[in-house]
């Protein structure tokens, strides 16, 4: 049977509205949440996003081919739903920078939307850009040369655009970051400032006035697409769709900080502005991700492959319920209102159709441990508890990074992989000390991590 075109001229979906929302990292998290929440704005007509992808060409391409337009599988327990959405106005490969200076310069753009991942920032452990990365450097060195010169790293690329966008005297907007990092908007301006200070100290005041840092909690849980996934979509729709994005039916979006150019009504389409997103990160970052890493190394020694699988596991689940115990305990929202969020997040993770790998989620464990769990752990520490949910996660961790489970796949893994070698209590000191020293020289926590690495040692896999 001939299928119907995915594009708007085929009428699949609305008309392109004006580019307003500027995008980087463009994936599936970025047309899962922030998209949908625009195309579910009341005045949608009046905001497009232009998104630009890391390095990626094929998924820009695709896109540009259907005109922007994607099919959104909301993938519920029961059954799927199927939306076109129409928010996303183009879609470029991260090399085309001189679009990006563009778009950046141009008055009409009022918000800059990043999904960078963690690593993407560049940080130092303690915090701040990591001035000493080459590729760093090496972006400062060529902007320092040629303003427009195409740089690679996402700080570096965030202060071509604003740089740009100085010259044209286009006016303030908003840095909002959708990361799985605590403060994530302020972080992004502070990597930018600190490029700005390698590149052009003059810039700082302009950047101090003119870009506003709204921290975001984002919340829907998306996996990669999978191969079968274009075909569940053609027979539910007719349509021949190479770019679908499938993801759970919970979407939360809580936002802190200032829009001085406007922005979509998103609170209209369910999102929260806040002036307080502390609570609301915490709970997020530390129940939700914290569980999703516990059960990425411990599920993977156990054998298992997806979050579902793993929290179907008796073992991982009560793991995971001895977490959120541990954790909830330093979150500050009352008590019902932490249970009824662990009874629902306990339905997501249990999603048995949610095809959300481990492997997927355990990359980066050096970027995402201190954002999901070390908060936890020092609170915990500080209190003179031993978090055992916590000593476990770090335990299979040590094992993650000796092999077991699953390849890793991380930005300090050449690194990691060598601290983790050797007998375990000598491992586990050396890789705790290089999440935070002070944590490598507690001795009883060292002695519990050790305890549940050999325990996941001597698993292997079921
Ligand atoms: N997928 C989710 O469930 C989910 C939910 C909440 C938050 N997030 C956040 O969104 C991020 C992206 O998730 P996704 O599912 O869209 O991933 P994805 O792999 O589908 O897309 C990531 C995009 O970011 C780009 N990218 C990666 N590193 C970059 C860099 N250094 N500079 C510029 N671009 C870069 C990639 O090229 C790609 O375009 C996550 O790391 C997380 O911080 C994801
Ligand atoms: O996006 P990743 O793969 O780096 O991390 C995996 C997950 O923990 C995360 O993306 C969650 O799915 C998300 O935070 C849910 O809102």
């Amino acid at each position: 049977m001939k299928r119907r075109e995915m594009t708007r001229s085929a009428g699949a979906g609305r008309a392109a509205p004006p580019v307003r929302v500027v995008h980087l990292g463009l994936g599936n998290f970025h047309r899962s949440h922030q998209c949908w929440y625009t195309e579910h704005a009341p005045d949608a007509e009046e905001w497009g996003h232009a998104a630009f992808s890391g390095r990626d060409r094929a998924l820009p391409a695709r896109l540009t081919a259907q005109e922007g337009l994607y099919t959104l599988v909301t993938r519920a327990a029961e059954g799927d739903r199927f939306e076109v959405i129409g928010s996303l106005a183009q879609a470029y490969p991260g090399t085309a920078h001189e679009e990006w200076l563009r778009l950046l310069g141009s008055p009409q753009t009022a918000v800059v939307t990043v999904t960078i991942t963690e690593a993407g920032y560049l940080r130092r452990p303690g915090g701040g850009l990591d001035r000493d990365r080459p590729q760093v450097r090496a972006d400062a060195a060529a902007l320092r040369e040629r303003p427009d010169a195409p740089v690679r790293t996402a700080p570096a690329r965030l202060l071509a655009g604003l740089a740009a966008r100085c010259r044209a005297d286009a006016g303030p907007l908003a840095l909002v970051s959708c990361d799985d990092l605590a403060r994530n908007g302020e972080i992004a301006v502070e990597v930018v400032r600190d490029m700005a200070e390698l590149v052009d100290p003059g810039l700082a005041g302009w950047l101090e006035d003119n870009v506003s840092a709204v921290t975001t909690a984002a919340d829907r849980i998306t996996p990669r697409t999978a191969p079968s996934d274009l075909l569940t979509v053609a027979e539910a729709t007719g349509r021949d769709d190479e770019a679908p994005v499938v993801a759970e039916p919970f979407c939360e979006w809580v936002l802190c900080g200032d829009f001085p150019a406007g922005r979509p009504r998103w609170e209209d389409a369910g999102a929260t502005p806040a002036d307080d997103i502390t609570p609301f990160e915490q709970r997020k970052l530390w129940l939700l991700n914290g569980a999703h890493s516990l059960l990425a190394y411990a599920g993977a020694i156990l054998g298992r492959t997806t979050v579902a699988e793993a929290f179907a596991d008796d073992d991982c689940r009560e793991w995971v319920e001895q977490w959120w115990d541990e954790a909830s305990a330093h979150l500050t929202q009352p008590v019902e209102e932490v249970m009824a969020y662990r009874k629902a997040l306990a339905e997501r993770l249990a999603n048995p159709r949610i095809h959300h790998t481990l492997a997927q989620i355990s990359t980066d464990g050096s970027q995402k441990l201190p954002v999901r769990i070390l908060p936890v752990l020092r609170a915990e520490r500080s209190a003179k508890n031993m978090p055992e949910a916590a000593a476990r996660l770090l335990g299979a961790w040590v094992c993650h990074l000796r092999g077991c489970g699953g390849q890793v796949d991380d930005v300090r893994a050449d690194e990691l992989i060598m601290l983790a070698t050797g007998p375990l209590p000598v491992a586990v000191r050396r890789v705790l000390d290089a999440l935070d020293p002070r944590l490598g020289a507690d001795d009883d926590l060292a002695a519990a991590v050790t305890s549940e690495a050999e325990r996941f040692s001597n698993i292997g896999v079921r």
